[in-house]
């Protein structure tokens, strides 16, 4: 049994009707204790074909046969603990030093302690590695590529993927790697597939494929392939090859490119021939290594590594990926701080910056009634006291004036209305407040004579206001203080002129309310939304840009190899997530509470867990986006243009109720709309989950997150 097989290997990318092919019925064999060099221009389908062996994609048609069993099938262990793999990119945790790395894939591996670090010193003396304890990300590329082939060996696989592992290293360490590969194989039953774009290289390997388009023009050993084209070189074949097979000017350009390339390192190469002869010598003396691509199989060697695969238990790969998930965001001190702070500092900006009320504002004064305004600092402008029933009014609208304090307006006065009004329409005040000549005595005409007062009485009584509407929450604000100022006025003139207070009151009084208070802010009426969007794009932007980064680096795609599910990788994202959310939304109900005082009047666990389970429903729409968005910028595009439209219609700026129909329907179906509803009326009004509005805040998050779940299973599926 061969150690790899693909027989008829077809695989595609984008629609089925219009399919961009990659492996074109590709047939292709590996045998055990042999290197594979599998060689092709850049874009041909070589990591396509790699990762559809280590089990992470899937063919289309035809089949693959890896180490006895079809990768992705259970029991196959594969991927999983018999394969190692190196992709082309680093695909290395830069916040683990080196060692932690080497120990973090020995335990994914499910390897004793003991058995990693015998593995991790045999692999440093090997390639060299930098100090154990040296950082990842502080390592330079080279050092990067070596740690990241440690970490695909350390568990001492069976079959070994290397993705141009040589790529950017120097010529002794290319030459000590090769050494290393041609020695382990001859002398066990490894079975390494190699791709390099050093392309003379590859004569060390067993056997080699070259690969155009999607097919194998050729699997053969060196010395065959080379002998048939009557060639020096590999290159030299590899062209005639594509000669052969009718290649085109562009093919035909990039060969040369890649011929460059090699040429650019001749010298290393030479450096390393009198090695490559021994090596050669070797190779034809390892009689099951000549034999290329008929290798043998070992059904016990593969019963015995099964079992060992299902040895390793997901509690063990759990706590390694937890050990990881949470050592990654310790050592991320800016990521903490932002993770703690960002929320705080967003609360504290919201409370702060909205719902006080408008100062400073300007409202100009007119009263034609009084020949300057310093006739208001006379004290006898105060109602005269009553006589016989009546009361003598005197210049009641510097009463008025006097109850605008700079709480509602800053005063300006001015002499004649039209100068007032031109300042209004030049924006240097809000709004004028005009007094007519004989403001006092038409309002004591009304009194007196009621229907029967003076033609004109009615309105020269009346307080005339202009206002500057154009915007609409200060005009809304003045006209409110306005009013009550008007009630102070009013009430104060009736007290002194010993009338009934209610007499001077329009007829309609607001009593103390069922919820909320008389004097209700605006601020308690958005700042559940607002908690709500945060904790959710918090953590769908933070979801979103992990998995995204972990794919475009490789680390997803090796994970997986390893053998961790999916669901695993999911879980443990989740298990980390949450305990952020969790500090997230205890900081903000304290904060909420205790800083800024918001009233709860229902229970504080039925609000966090709401909180929570929205922040998990942003979650999993951050997987949704990372799995569908194959670069952070598409994903940015993703999340900000559905952000908007979100809390726009979610009813957190202007209520529902001002929205046509349709569009409430929609609003409803939202995922902030009812849960927000929901807290409003948790806090507002103490209710719990007997009321309606709980019960559908609580219902349509739990709709979100099933609904999420399943497109996430679906897309996870259908990218494979
Ligand atoms: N997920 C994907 N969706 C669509 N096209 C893809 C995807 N992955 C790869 N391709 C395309 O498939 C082709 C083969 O890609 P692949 O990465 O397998 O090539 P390669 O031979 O490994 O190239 P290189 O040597 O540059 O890594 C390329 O044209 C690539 O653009």
């Amino acid at each position: 049994m061969n150690a790899v097989e693909v027989r008829n290997g077809y695989k595609f990318y984008g629609k089925e009707k219009d399919p961009k092919i990659v492996l074109n019925r590709l047939n292709m064999t590996v045998t055990h204790g042999s290197i594979y060099g599998l060689l092709g221009a850049s874009g041909c389908g070589k990591t396509t074909l790699l990762s559809c062996i280590v089990g992470v994609k899937f063919l289309n048609a035809g089949k693959i046969s890896v180490l006895g069993g079809t990768p992705g099938k259970k029991g196959s262990g594969v991927p999983g603990p018999r394969v190692g793999y190196m992709p082309q990119e680093i695909a290395l945790t830069e916040e683990f030093s080196i060692k932690e790395t080497i120990y973090y894939f020995g335990r994914i591996y499910g390897m004793s302690t003991e058995r990693i670090r015998e593995r991790y010193k045999l692999l440093k003396e090997l390639l060299d590695l930098p100090p154990g304890s040296r950082q990842v990300g502080h390592c330079s590329g080279g050092q990067m590529r070596r740690v990241s082939f440690a970490a695909a060996m350390v568990h001492e696989p069976e079959l070994l993927i290397l993705d141009e592992p040589t790529v950017g290293l120097d010529p002794l360490l290319r030459e000590k790697i090769w050494d290393f590969l041609v020695e382990t194989t001859r002398t066990s039953k490894l079975a390494v597939i190699i791709t390099t774009h050093y392309i003379e290289e590859a004569k060390q390997a067993n056997c080699i494929g070259l690969m155009r388009n999607g097919i194998l023009l050729a699997e053969d050993s060196p010395q065959n392939i080379l002998s048939h084209y009557e060639a020096e070189s590999l290159e030299y074949a590899f062209l005639q090859l594509c000669v052969k097979h009718g290649v085109s000017d562009e093919v035909h350009s990039k060969l040369q490119q890649i011929s460059t390339i090699s040429n650019s390192i001749a010298g290393d190469d030479k450096t390393v021939s009198t090695n490559e002869v021994k090596r050669k010598n070797s190779i034809e003396s390892n009689d099951s290594n000549t034999a290329c691509c008929t290798g043998v199989g070992d059904v016990d060697c593969n019963k015995k590594n099964l079992v060992k695969n299902l040895q390793i238990t997901t509690r063990k790969r759990m706590k390694a990926l937890l050990v990881k998930n949470f050592l990654q965001m310790l050592r991320q001190p800016a990521g903490m701080l932002f993770l703690t702070c960002f929320p705080i500092f967003q609360l504290v900006c919201f409370y702060v910056a909205i719902g006080g009320n408008p100062i400073g504002l300007k409202l100009g004064i007119v009263d034609d009634e009084l020949g300057s305004f310093s006739e208001c600092w006379n004290s006898s402008l105060i109602t005269t006291h009553p006589y016989n029933d009546t009361c003598d009014l005197n210049k009641v609208s510097c009463r008025f004036i006097s109850h605008i304090n700079d709480s509602v307006a800053i005063k300006h006065y001015y002499k004649s209305f039209d100068e007032a009004y031109v300042d209004a329409k030049k924006g240097r005040v809000m709004g004028v407040i005009y007094f007519a000549k004989n403001f006092t005595q038409s309002m004591q005409d009304i009194r007196d004579e009621a229907s029967y007062a003076a033609e004109g009485s009615f309105e020269n009584a009346e307080i005339k206001i202009y206002m500057d509407k154009s915007d609409q929450q200060l005009t809304f604000f003045l006209e409110k203080k306005l009013m009550q100022t008007y009630h102070e006025f009013i009430e104060k003139l009736m007290g002194d002129c010993k009338y009934p207070i209610k007499a001077g009151n329009i007829p309609i009084g607001f009593k103390d309310p069922i919820y909320g208070s008389i004097d209700g802010v605006y601020t308690d009426y958005i700042a559940p939304g607002v908690v709500m969007t945060m904790i959710f794009f918090l953590a769908t932007l933070i979801t979103s840009t992990i998995f995204i980064t972990d794919r475009l680096e490789g680390i997803w795609d090796r994970t997986l190899v390893a053998g961790i599910s999916t669901t695993e990788l999911l879980l443990a994202h989740i298990i980390t997530q949450s305990s952020v959310m969790l500090m997230q939304c205890v900081e903000i109900v304290l904060l909420a509470a205790f800083i800024f005082d918001t009233e709860n009047h229902g229970d504080n666990f039925t609000v966090i867990l709401l909180l929570m389970l929205l922040g998990f429903s942003g979650m999993l729409y951050g997987l949704f986006i990372s799995i569908f968005c194959d670069s952070h910028t598409m994903a940015n595009f993703m999340a900000t243009g559905s952000f908007y439209p979100m809390i726009i219609l979610c009813g957190i700026f202007w209520p529902l109720e001002g929205m046509p129909i349709y569009l409430q329907y929609i609003s409803f179906l939202l995922p902030f709309t009812l849960p927000s509803i929901a807290v409003r009326d948790i806090l507002a009004k103490g209710w719990g989950f007997s009321y309606m509005s709980v019960i559908a805040g609580y219902s349509i998050t739990t709709v979100w997150i099933v609904v999420l779940l399943i497109l996430c299973l679906i897309g996870l599926k259908i990218k494979k």
